[in-house]
């Protein structure tokens, strides 16, 4: 319904959508394509842990020092956000490492928090959107897939950047990551209670995104 949607002054309230899941699970991709349907700006957050990692590999500082992982995340400048070398594969696993830092995630949050201010609303994915970066949105995504589909699928991805990699070191970075996001004490990857729950290990990209859309729809309308 049109007025539900309405603010207090008749303005359409925003549309936040929070994305959440472990590597690989399609959420960055769902991520772009609702931003480009609802007309929303878009935050990879996950780019942001990747690039601090970046940032003391180019330093030769050590990935577990955390003062310098800190300073990093401090001094990021959104340059450094479309640099190519991010989506290597060692950088999914070096974001992990340095991501379980809470200075590090203290730093990165107020920068992902303005970005969700945006007055017609944004999508973010991530890990914690729903539960610490955005717990207010109005919509929230937690994206599965069996853990095989998403190693299938970040090998393709990875073969076609031309990176040479085999499936079953994809299928073991995919495990340990999603090890050590899920038990770290710091903001760890788990639904928010309000997350709807979507699989897409049998759904292609256009049926994930359909799926997606609807239960925007549905959200928005309640
Ligand atoms: N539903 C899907 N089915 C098959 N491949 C997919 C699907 N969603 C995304 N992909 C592909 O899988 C890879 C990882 O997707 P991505 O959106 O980057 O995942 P995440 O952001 O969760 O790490 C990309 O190459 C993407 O094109
Ligand atoms: N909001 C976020 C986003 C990413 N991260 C960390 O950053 C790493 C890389 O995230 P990513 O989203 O770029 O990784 P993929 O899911 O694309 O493989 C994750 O494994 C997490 O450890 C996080 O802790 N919190």
């Amino acid at each position: 319904m049109i007025t539900d949607s309405l603010g207090a002054h008749g303005r359409a309230a925003p549309l936040l959508i929070a994305i959440d899941g472990p590597a690989a699970s399609g959420k960055g991709t769902l991520a772009k394509r609702l931003a480009l349907h609802y007309g929303l700006p878009h935050l990879d957050t996950g780019l942001l842990y990747r690039a601090v990692a970046l940032t003391l590999i180019d330093e030769g500082s050590d990935l577990d020092d955390t003062g310098a992982a800190a300073r990093a995340a401090s001094a990021l400048s959104a340059e450094r956000l479309s640099d190519p070398r991010l989506r290597e594969r060692a950088m999914g696993e070096a974001a992990s490492r340095v991501s379980s830092v809470p200075e590090v995630r203290a730093a990165l949050l107020s920068w992902q928090r303005r970005f969700a201010e945006n007055a017609e609303g944004a999508v973010l994915d991530g890990r914690d959107i729903g539960t610490v970066v955005c717990p207010q949105a109005r919509v929230k995504l937690f994206i599965i897939a069996a853990p095989e589909e998403r190693a299938r699928r970040r090998h393709r991805e990875l073969l076609g950047r031309g990176e040479e990699t085999t499936l079953a070191a994809i299928l073991a970075d995919i495990r340990a990551r999603d090890a050590r996001d899920s038990s770290r004490a710091a903001a760890p990857l788990k639904a928010a209670e309000d997350a709807v729950v979507l699989d897409t290990t049998e759904l292609d990209a256009e049926a994930a995104f359909a799926e997606a859309v609807a239960i925007v729809e549905r959200l928005k309308a309640a």
